[in-house]
């Protein structure tokens, strides 16, 4: 199956390149940019330079002919327009920005400030949480991939909303720490090196845009839940996220009632790990991985759960999870080309 990549010389771009250079079943047959076409994929990439691919223009009449998928790694804005002319060709299309997440247009436009993809086009795409939405995955034409921040909370959270230990006024907390390559490639006056090392920062206090994608999906479990409270760190690190999550539960519980029902719920996903008792995850023992790992401790004395997630932003969070989508969406295994170790020490 023959796969091609807009946004391919960005942070996400380049993940899904390193991953599916190694994927048994796709072939990256092209790359696309916006403003380096004619170059060499290797030229500002010299990570790369095994590789002889050009960079081509955005033309999705020319991409949609020759491949089945195209993975769209792009800043957000930019798929919310490109979607139109992809969605009357016959591809599927794998979102990894914002654009296609949330269902509302009106809530896309007040929390990313931009113009909303139209409507019809949001209500097709499904969400693509892939451990909690592989029935709807397989029959999509456009996945909207979850962002970095929520695909860490919500695999953290799931376990207590589905089985009934938590419900709509749960009161969620999340604290989330980013390492720097969630924020892209292009240097900022945030992200360069004098700011960020040896700092930490909190930013976008309360106003984050995954907040509302968090909730959506989180009121699907629970009808009527309460508004969380989402908060967002970069840390002098390139990758990883971690969120540490606090949340009320409608009863008491035990550590080990908790950890039964993680190993329970994520039996069958081979990507979500659950840690042994008293043990939790830091964010190097997925780095450069797929895997989502999770920690639990119930709180005697305030009646609420801590539940820590880590991931790769720039896999589970971005391109590893787009291809695991991928693969559930061709009938493939849904490890296929992303069963690697985590990178370590
Ligand atoms: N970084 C992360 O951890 C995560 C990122 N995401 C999302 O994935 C998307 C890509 O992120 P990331 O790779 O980090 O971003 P980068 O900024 O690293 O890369 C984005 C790429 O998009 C291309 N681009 C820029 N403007 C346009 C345009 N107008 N039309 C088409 N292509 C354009 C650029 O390449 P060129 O100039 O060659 O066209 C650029 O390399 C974003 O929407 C981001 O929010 C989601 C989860 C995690
Ligand atoms: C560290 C850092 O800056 N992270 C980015 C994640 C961006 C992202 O993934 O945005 P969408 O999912 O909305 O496309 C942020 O917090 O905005």
């Amino acid at each position: 199956m023959n796969v091609s990549i807009v946004g391919a010389t960005g942070y996400g771009g380049m993940e899904l390149i390193r991953f599916l250079n190694n994927h048994p079943q796709f072939k990256i047959k092209s790359l696309h940019t916006s403003s380096q076409f004619g170059r060499s994929l290797y030229e500002e990439n010299a990570h790369l330079m095994h590789m002889k691919d050009t960079l081509e223009e955005i033309d999705p009449e020319a991409i949609a002919k020759k491949s089945d998928i195209v993975f769209l790694a792009t800043p957000s804005g930019v798929s919310s327009q490109l979607i139109s002319e992809f969605s009357d060709l016959d591809i599927k299309v794998i979102d990894l920005s914002g654009d296609l997440r949330l269902q509302t247009p009106g809530e896309y436009e007040n929390w990313y400030k931009k113009p909303a993809a139209p409507q019809h086009i949001i209500e097709e795409a499904v969400y693509g949480l892939a451990e909690w939405n592989a029935e709807a995955i397989k029959k999509a034409t456009i996945i909207a991939n979850p962002g970095c921040y929520p695909t860490a909370s919500l695999l953290g959270l799931a376990p207590l909303f589905t089985e009934g230990l938590a419900g709509a006024d749960a009161d969620v907390i999340i604290d989330a720490k980013s390492g720097v390559s969630g924020a892209g490639k292009s240097p900022s006056a945030v992200t360069h090196f004098s700011e960020m090392n040896e700092n930490f920062k909190i930013y976008k206090v309360n106003q984050h845009q995954h907040i509302p994608e968090i909730e959506q999906q989180l009121g699907r479990w629970s009808s009527g839940l309460q508004p969380i409270t989402f908060n967002t760190h970069l840390v002098p690190m390139t990758r990883g996220i971690m969120a540490t999550m606090y949340i009320k539960v409608n009863r008491e519980t035990s550590n080990v009632e908790l950890k039964d029902l993680y190993e329970t719920v994520y039996e069958n996903h081979p990507f979500v790990r659950v840690q042994p008792l008293d043990r939790y995850p830091s964010t190097k023992q997925v780095y450069g991985s797929n895997f989502c790992d999770i920690g639990v401790d119930y709180d005697e004395r305030t009646g609420k759960v801590t539940v820590v997630s880590v991931i790769d932003n720039l896999v589970k969070g971005a391109a590893g999870q787009a291809i695991q989508n991928a693969n559930i969406l061709m009938g493939l295994e849904e490890t296929a080309g992303l069963w690697n170790s985590p990178l370590y020490p």
